[in-house]
């Protein structure tokens, strides 16, 4: 599998990089955020715009992002608007989705950019070209809060992410029961065989999936997302937790 370098974290090789959320609602709370998180040093910041007060006015996230561009100092920084129907708790038009991510990924101050797989593949091809030009990595992603999709049908998803052109492909869903679990990590095992050719990252969410967020060497997910202040999504675990799991799971998997 090809190996992603962002700044100096190299993503699809050992322990898997730990990505913490930025949740807060304004630009002070998020200065405050990153100061404290600094500290644990996370291999990567993502920023929930969708969770920012402001986020009708493109011209305000602009703003912030360089504001916590200039505070996350090297950490590689992920842009991420997750959408309504993904998990987010703004509705956003496609519209001001698309005024948006075009603005950021111009904007010089992330390295990489959250691109959701079901807003159609015109928005998804006009944005990643956009990113190529602006040297921004793109994760197209695909969540599912309420169910696990059979394998047959994440290994599709998987596949045309790939195919569109996704630097990293992402995809989170939720299970119900144990077997469902076991169904995210059989098919993380199947991509990490036959398919990829690039870093991906799978995650089982919820209580029932939370082993999905430690085993990602194993089976082959080369990222996962730790609870900073707070949690972005049901599951994860807070980032030292997660660490000293990683570490010891990577001692053991030699
Ligand atoms: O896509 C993801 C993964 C995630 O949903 C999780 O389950 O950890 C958390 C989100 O912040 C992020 O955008």
């Amino acid at each position: 599998m090809n190996v992603l370098k962002v700044r100096d974290i190299v993503i699809g090789e050992g322990v898997p990089k730990i990505i913490v959320p930025l949740v807060g609602a304004t630009e002070q709370a998020l200065c405050k955020e990153v100061e404290s998180l600094l500290k644990m040093k996370p291999d990567m910041f993502e920023w929930r715009a969708d969770l920012y007060d402001a986020v009708e006015d493109s011209t305000s996230i602009e703003r912030t992002l360089g504001v916590i561009r200039e505070n996350v100092v090297n950490t590689p920084l992920l842009f991420t608007f997750r959408t309504e129907n993904e998990g987010g708790k703004k509705h956003i038009s496609l519209e001001h989705y698309r005024e948006v991510l075009i603005r950021v990924i111009s904007s010089g101050l992330v390295d990489l950019v959250d691109i959701e797989l079901f807003l159609g593949e015109g928005l998804i091809k006009e944005l990643i070209l956009l990113a190529k030009k602006n040297g921004v990595f793109v994760v197209l992603s695909n969540h599912d809060f309420q169910r696990t999709p059979h394998k047959e049908e994440l290994l599709t998803r998987f596949s045309k992410m790939q195919e569109l052109g996704a630097d990293i492909a992402k995809i989170a869903v939720m299970p119900n029961s144990a077997h469902d679990v076991i169904t995210l990590l059989d098919t993380t095992q199947e991509i990490k065989e036959n398919i990829a050719n690039r870093p991906f990252i799978t995650i089982a969410m919820g209580d029932k999936g939370v082993v999905s967020r430690l085993t990602g060497e194993l089976f082959g997910s080369s990222a996962t997302f730790a609870s900073g202040v707070n949690k972005s999504a049901p599951g994860q675990i807070e980032i030292s937790e997660l660490r000293h799991i990683l570490e010891l799971l990577h001692q053991y998997g030699k």
